[in-house]
């Protein structure tokens, strides 16, 4: 099976590397292009997939090709490959947020089997979380194959389209929200005298159990709090002075934010 990428950015970057290190596909099986050979042609070199020379040549050498440019100029590429994509042959998987299954048919074709999804950046050390949806021309071992490949770099759920803004926000955005908190801890680390590469790796190792702890436990996160929190202790005086500065309502705004952001796509 060859996978061609469309755009070769964060994102698809991130998808490639996580295919590389999770499944069995090669750097043959890959083929990129994007908008800028200052990126695609190191990361080709870096990495062993093959670069063409156009959108076009992706589209046409893949059985898979994945659009993973940004939502201003998806549009145009899909004009651009539309006469490649032969509804009998090929799986037409979106990253595109914002981007819905039915305006990539009126795009792509109506009769193309198409995967609209949204990864998630840490797909690329096998731990994403992604959001799917197929139209209804995508069934069977075609679907397998194309939900299988984001089951293989982490975890996936079929939303509904409707939710597709909410989950970008909590999957999608969410890890720079979660780096910004480790970030956060690691400075404040730092402001206590530990080094930052101390602070960040202490900070990070903390946040990673407790992500874990939250999956694995029958506890909702508030009784996980109300455990960490001794009576009379230090946790619980954090915890009020947080919520003073207000915690959980700058995050409630941040992820209102991020949704209207989205959904003005
Ligand atoms: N970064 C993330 O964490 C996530 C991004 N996405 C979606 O992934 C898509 C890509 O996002 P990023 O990788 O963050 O953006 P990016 O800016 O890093 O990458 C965009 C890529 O598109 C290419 N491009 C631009 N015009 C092109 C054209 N005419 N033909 C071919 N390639 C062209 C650029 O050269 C670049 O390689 C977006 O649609 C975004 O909504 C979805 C989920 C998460
Ligand atoms: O920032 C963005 O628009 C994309 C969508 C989800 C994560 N990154």
């Amino acid at each position: 099976m060859k996978i061609g990428f469309i755009g070769v950015g964060g994102m698809a970057q991130a998808i490639i590397t996580g295919l590389l290190k999770q499944t069995k596909l090669t750097p043959s099986d890959i083929l990129i292009h994007s908008a800028h050979a200052s990126t695609y042609e190191p990361f080709a070199n870096k990495t062993g997939v093959t670069a063409k020379a156009t959108n076009a040549e992706v589209a046409q050498d893949s059985d898979v090709v994945v659009l993973a440019v940004t939502p201003n100029v998806a549009t145009p590429v899909l004009q651009e490959i539309r006469d490649q994509l032969d509804a009998k042959r090929k799986i037409l998987i979106s990253i595109v947020a914002g981007l819905s299954l039915k305006r990539l048919e009126e795009l792509a074709g109506y009769d193309l089997p198409i995967l609209r999804t949204l990864p998630n950046l840490n797909v690329a050390i096998g731990a994403g979380m992604t959001a799917v949806h197929a139209n209804e021309h995508l069934t069977g071992e075609a679907k397998q194959q194309a939900v299988g490949l984001f089951d293989q770099i982490g975890s996936t759920v079929t939303l509904p389209e409707a939710d597709f803004s909410t989950f970008s926000a909590l999957a999608g955005s969410s890890p720079a929200y979660v780096y910004f908190f480790i970030d956060s801890l690691s400075r404040a680390g730092v402001k206590h005298g530990l080094t930052k590469a101390a602070a960040t790796k202490i900070a990070a190792q903390a946040v990673m159990g407790s992500a874990e702890m939250v999956l694995k436990s029958d506890e909702n996160p508030f009784g996980l709090i109300d455990q960490v929190s001794s009576p009379g202790g230090s946790t619980v005086a954090g915890l009020l002075a947080m919520e003073e500065a207000g915690f959980m309502t700058s995050v409630v705004k941040g992820i209102d934010a991020t949704i209207d952001r989205d959904n003005a796509e």
